[in-house]
């Protein structure tokens, strides 16, 4: 038999309303049961009504304060401030997972540089509210934040980490936290096989990007205050994190895009332009429509079959995902990763369960999760799960301007941007690129110092608006210095403040209990 929880019950007065007030160890409830003087007038509406019920979930109480009665205090319905050693004993007696100490990564510089101000007024406020201690960094330089993770942060002393910024410092966190754990547990990341281990902190956002693609993917808004209360109640959030290597080097880590041509050169341009904020991005990506550049090159691919869902599901990775349950419990028994060939696609071919494509693409996306964000809130992959092992890889073949329009506006529509002859999208595991023509080390040398190279293709047909031999990776925001690269997927590597995006459930059909 079932244990009844335990209840609490009790009458509160406030401002001259009685509550029936009621707590088990799932439920705080109260329900006004009388009022001294009712409020009729006055353009405000009382907030309660006699005899309705209200409830919230204890798991989601920030804080609990206590009032002394026998201070003599007046009560005139205001929360009043609680004597200091007792703020330190009750308000993570709630659930075990809340966090108690925190360290603190500021980008003062990300988005529209407005950092330091979110964090003072929004989230620091709430922290201690919750009595959570934190050790605050506002970083000095890039790469701050993840190098002293790597190397300097005394981990033990916190229960996770929180950047305040974009994507760019989550990326830093991921760099930092993934590296140190493999460090201490004796992996060597420069192996592309190499099964990593995952990181024990969580990560927490407060975004304060210019895209934030990772809040908004996995929280469902980018709003400082909602991440804070995240953080606050201890949420976790798997997240699969891909790998890239280059000639059996490590080169980045990757959560949300790896794009190749359009969303590449989108990045390259805009990083020239970071003076004009969130603004650039919107610049640069007219640009780069107009240049209309394809690139030349192979695609090889382990498809994941192992697995339930597709890119072109219609349900949506949710809170409590039951798609990226089942895929990570299957990873974790490690399911073979063995694709069943049946290819009937003219310039493909399987090889060991790899399929390969070669071809001219405008661009090529691995999106390991929605990548949903402001600009598009379905995002580059709609149907892609957080935590599921795998990356979308979307491969758009080289068609007309009007075409290529189309289709990056299905990305703000609700029609599918995969419904098109040009644009194929397969589910993997692991993929590779390799560039048509191989790339020199001189080659090399000049991109990195920003100068664009054209191709043999250019030097082969001097009279035509030739594309460029190479694109660029865009690695979550940053420029790999190789195109050749090879990605595999780490199921659930790391874990977020956060609890998936939940969805208001839609009671349209249904009678509502509430109505009368
Ligand atoms: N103090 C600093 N000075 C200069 N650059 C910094 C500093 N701290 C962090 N950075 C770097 O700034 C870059 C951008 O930061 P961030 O991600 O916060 O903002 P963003 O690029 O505007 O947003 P998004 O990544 O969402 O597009 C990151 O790559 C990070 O490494
Ligand atoms: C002409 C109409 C065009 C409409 C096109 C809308 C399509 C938007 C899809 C947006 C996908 C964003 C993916 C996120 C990538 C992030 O890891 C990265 C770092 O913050 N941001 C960018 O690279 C910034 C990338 C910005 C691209 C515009
Ligand atoms: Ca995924």
């Amino acid at each position: 038999m079932e244990k009844q929880p335990r209840l609490l019950a009790s009458q509160l007065l406030l401002k001259n309303s009685l509550f029936e007030v009621s707590l088990n160890r799932v439920l705080l409830t109260w329900k006004e049961v009388a009022t001294k003087k009712k409020r009729v007038s006055g353009g405000m509406h009382h907030p309660f009504k006699v005899g309705t019920s209200h409830g919230v979930s204890v798991s989601e109480i920030l804080a609990v304060r206590e009032l002394d009665v026998d201070s003599g205090t007046k009560d005139d319905g205001r929360w009043q401030k609680m004597p200091q050693k007792s703020t330190e004993a009750y308000p993570y007696a709630f659930t075990a997972s809340r966090p108690k100490h925190l360290l603190v990564y500021i980008n003062p510089y990300g988005g529209k540089q407005q950092g330091e101000r979110i964090y003072e007024q929004k989230v620091a406020p709430l922290f201690t509210l919750a009595s959570i201690s934190t050790h605050v960094i506002v970083t000095e330089h890039a790469n701050h934040a993840r190098d002293h993770l790597r190397t300097e942060a005394e981990l033990k002393k916190y229960d996770g980490v929180v950047c305040v910024g974009g994507d760019g410092m989550f990326s830093e966190m991921v760099h930092g936290l993934v590296s140190r754990t493999q460090r201490d547990n004796g992996v060597d990341q420069n192996s592309p096989e190499e099964k990593l281990v995952p990181c024990t902190l969580r990560i927490g956002i407060i975004p304060a990007g210019s895209t934030d693609c990772i809040c908004y993917a996995t929280v469902g808004i980018n709003d400082p205050v909602t991440s804070a209360l995240h953080i606050i109640v201890g949420d976790a959030q798997a997240m699969d994190v891909c790998s890239v290597h280059h000639n059996n080097t490590f080169l980045r880590y990757s959560v949300s895009l790896l794009g190749y041509g359009f969303y590449g050169d989108v990045l390259a341009d805009s990083e020239r332009k970071r003076w004009m904020g969130p603004a650039r991005y919107d610049f640069s990506g007219f640009k780069t429509f107009l240049t209309h550049h394809y690139y030349e090159g192979t695609v090889s691919f382990l498809p994941a079959t192992d697995i339930l869902g597709t890119p072109r599901d219609k349900t949506r990775c949710r809170a409590g995902c039951f798609i990226c349950q089942h895929n990570g419990q299957l990873y974790s028994e490690d399911a073979p990763e063995i694709c069943e060939t049946d290819p009937d696609v003219p310039d493909s071919e399987y090889k060991g369960g790899w399929r390969v494509i070669r071809g001219k693409f405008l661009a090529i996306n691995a999106a390991s999760m929605s990548c949903a964000c402001p600009r598009s809130p379905k995002g580059l992959s709609p149907a892609a799960h957080l935590a599921d092992g795998t990356t979308d890889l979307i491969l758009v073949r080289k068609c007309s301007r009007f075409n290529f329009l189309r289709h990056l506006l299905r990305h703000t529509s609700k029609y599918d941007q995969f419904d098109m002859t040009f644009v194929e999208v397969h589910r993997v595991r692991r993929f590779r690129f390799t560039p048509r023509y191989c790339q020199s080390d001189s080659e090399l040398d000049l991109r990195e110092n920003g100068k664009k190279l054209f191709s043999q293709i250019c030097r082969d047909h001097p009279a035509c608006s030739c594309s460029p031999a190479y694109s660029s990776w865009n690695c979550d925001g940053e420029i790999l210095p190789h195109a050749a690269i090879e990605v595999g997927v780490h199921c659930q590597l790391i874990k977020l403040f956060a609890r998936g995006i939940e969805e208001q459930p839609v009671f349209e059909d249904l009678p509502n209990p509430c109505a009368v």
